[in-house]
């Protein structure tokens, strides 16, 4: 796969990965999406925010990796990547820890992990802003202290502090642009 990217992003719940994401879309970096037992959030579309699919569904389909989050199971198809980096030189993905240690070490030369920082208080803000249940927003901040998720990952690429959302996304675009250069 000479030449092809594969930005993913990691950070908390709320730090701004999907928003993010969006400001890259419209740079014309296509996304990897993603399958989730997950129930679709108002406003989400099957197919563009996620692949909406049930426990048994998710066992017929081959994953790169997959992970549970919050009592849902999330993964990544091998078909999903095969397919968008058939299109496209540059993709990206928001996935969580776990999943960006596996798909590094699937694509180790392709992927460019980009952390997204944020504080403890701005990400309840942001969950509360996105319409989140306090005990959704509970056990997403159990899950962040318990998984070291404010941390970045040994393995991170580059680390980017979410205040800005377009100055941010050309942050990482030149980031990127440099680290094909040097491959
Ligand atoms: N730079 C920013 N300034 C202000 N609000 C922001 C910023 N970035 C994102 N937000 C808002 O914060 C909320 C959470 O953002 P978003 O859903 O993108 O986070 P996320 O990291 O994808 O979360 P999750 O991992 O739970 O899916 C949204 O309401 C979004 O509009
Ligand atoms: N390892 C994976 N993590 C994934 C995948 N798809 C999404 N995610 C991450 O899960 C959490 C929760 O997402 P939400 O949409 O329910 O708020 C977040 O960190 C996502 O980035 C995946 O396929 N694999």
């Amino acid at each position: 796969m000479a030449g092809k990217t594969i930005i993913v992003l990691v950070g908390p719940s709320g730090s701004g990965k999907t928003s993010i994401g969006e400001v890259l879309s419209k740079h014309g970096i296509h996304r990897l999406t993603t399958t989730t037992t997950r129930k679709p959030r108002p406003g989400e579309i099957e197919g563009i925010d996620y692949y909406f699919r049930d426990f048994d569904e998710m066992k017929i389909e081959y994953f790169i990796e997959q992970t549970v989050y919050n009592n849902n199971r999330y993964g990544l198809t091998k078909a999903e990547v095969k397919n968008k980096l058939e299109k496209y030189d540059y993709v990206h993905v928001s996935l969580d820890r776990n999943g960006a240690k596996a798909i590094k070490k699937a694509f180790p030369k392709e992927v460019f992990i980009v952390f997204v920082q944020i504080s403890e208080e701005e990400m309840v803000r942001r969950m509360k802003l996105r319409g989140d249940s306090q005990e959704e927003i509970d056990e997403r901040i159990t899950f962040s202290q318990r998984t070291n998720e404010l941390v970045p990952p040994p393995y991170t690429d580059l680390i980017v502090e979410n205040i800005e959302i377009n100055t941010v996304a050309q942050d990482i675009i030149e980031h990127v642009t440099k680290n094909t250069f040097s491959h």
